[in-house]
């Protein structure tokens, strides 16, 4: 019987690092406060260095702007975009924990259709602990969650099921809608709470948003890259979207599960369309050659960790999309670039950055 026992999830509180990108003051953490007081945040503070971002009392953080990453990282900070959210990959390097969730700051605790707050950190744990099935769908969901199991037809082989790295949680309230999407449905809101997990099925590409996100950083982490965006880039809000295209491609190869489903946050602000628009627009044609590139992307069978995974696929960014746009022979260099940093910061799998701002006992 898959998880037939009720186990109460483990905490993981110093298995486990919060990372936020921000560029505001981090009030939004009050409403969190039950569910992640016990967990060091780390803090990615975007734009202006010498803005001072207040974090609320009590919470055990670091705190790293752009001087910062500069600092620590030297040239190789090239490949940690500025003025965007896909900062927040930093913060994955920097962390030594094995699971990283990461959250927007305009995520709420949401609730679920009973009325109870959803602690979107313990499902996320909760899918995490558990095995994915990207070999063989289960039309009953999550077979692993208390009430259900695998059905009728499914391989008795292939259940002990594959391990998970990635937990993609949603959103009520404002969906994650591209510019165009917003722009024809300015009013819509997500209000169909659907209670499932699934596992995204092995050979499927998904489009991955950051804003709530849980992985395992010693399964996939150095795939985690949210590439080069804002200032200076000819593309925005594509970061999570090609970590996402990145991760998937070495989960498939690697025999690692990816499930999307709950936890839900409650997004509660919707961006600027038009401001998003520009950003994106590049991203909408280009795209249409993105994904057939990934569809196809294979991996030879002597790639067996995750940087060696990722330099190959660098590799073939730059021959394939290079003719798509200049950009993707700058991308593939800056994919390079963070396995470089990465490796720097975590010879032996242990950090050894240290921020400007920390008020905890240090991570
Ligand atoms: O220049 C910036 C802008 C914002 N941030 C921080 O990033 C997150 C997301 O910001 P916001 O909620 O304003 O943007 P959304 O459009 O809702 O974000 C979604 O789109 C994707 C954009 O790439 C992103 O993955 C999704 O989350 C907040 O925490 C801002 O404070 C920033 O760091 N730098
Ligand atoms: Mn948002």
């Amino acid at each position: 019987m898959a998880g037939a026992s009720v186990t109460p999830t483990p905490l993981l509180k110093d298995e486990l690092d919060i990372v936020i990108p921000t560029i505001r003051n981090l009030d939004f953490l009050e409403m969190w406060r039950p569910f992640f007081q016990p967990y060091h945040l780390i803090i990615v503070q975007d734009g202006d260095p010498l803005k001072t971002i207040n974090v609320p009392e009590g919470f055990d953080y670091e705190l790293y702007n752009r001087n910062d990453i500069n600092r620590i990282l030297g040239p190789k900070a090239s490949c940690i975009s500025f003025k965007d959210s896909a900062c927040r990959c930093f913060g994955y390097m920097v962390s030594k924990k094995k699971y990283i969730y990461t959250i927007d700051d305009d995520c709420f605790v949401a609730k679920d259709p009973s009325g109870k707050d959803i602690n979107a950190l313990e499902q996320h744990i909760k899918n995490l602990l558990c095995p994915s099935t990207p070999h063989f769908f289960n039309t009953l969901y999550d077979p692993y969650r208390e009430g259900a199991d695998f059905v009728r037809g499914y391989p008795f082989s292939m259940r002990e099921g594959a391990a998970t790295a990635v937990s993609h949680g949603l959103w009520l309230n404002i969906p994650d809608y591209d510019a165009p999407t917003q722009l024809v449905k300015p009013r819509e809101r997500n209000t169909r709470y659907v209670d499932a997990v699934m596992t995204i099925p092995k050979g499927t590409l998904f489009p991955m948003c950051g804003m709530n996100l849980a992985f395992d950083r010693e399964l996939i982490g150095p795939a985690m890259y949210f590439g080069l965006m804002g200032d200076g880039q000819p593309i925005g809000r594509y970061d999570d979207m090609w970590a996402g295209w990145c991760i998937k491609v070495i989960c498939d190869h690697l025999g690692l599960g990816v499930k999307t489903g709950l936890p839900y946050i409650w997004h509660s602000k919707a961006s600027n369309p038009f401001v998003n628009l520009k950003k994106e627009y590049k991203g909408i044609y280009w795209q249409e050659e993105i994904i057939p590139f990934f569809q196809s992307a294979t991996l030879p069978k002597d790639c067996t960790s995750v940087q060696q995974c990722y330099l190959e696929l660098s590799k073939q960014v730059k021959e394939k999309l290079s003719a798509v746009d200049p950009y993707f022979t700058k991308l593939a260099d800056a994919m390079v670039t963070w396995i470089e940093a990465w490796d720097e910061l975590n010879p032996t799998g242990e950090g050894l950055a240290k921020p400007s701002i920390s008020n905890g006992p240090g991570k």
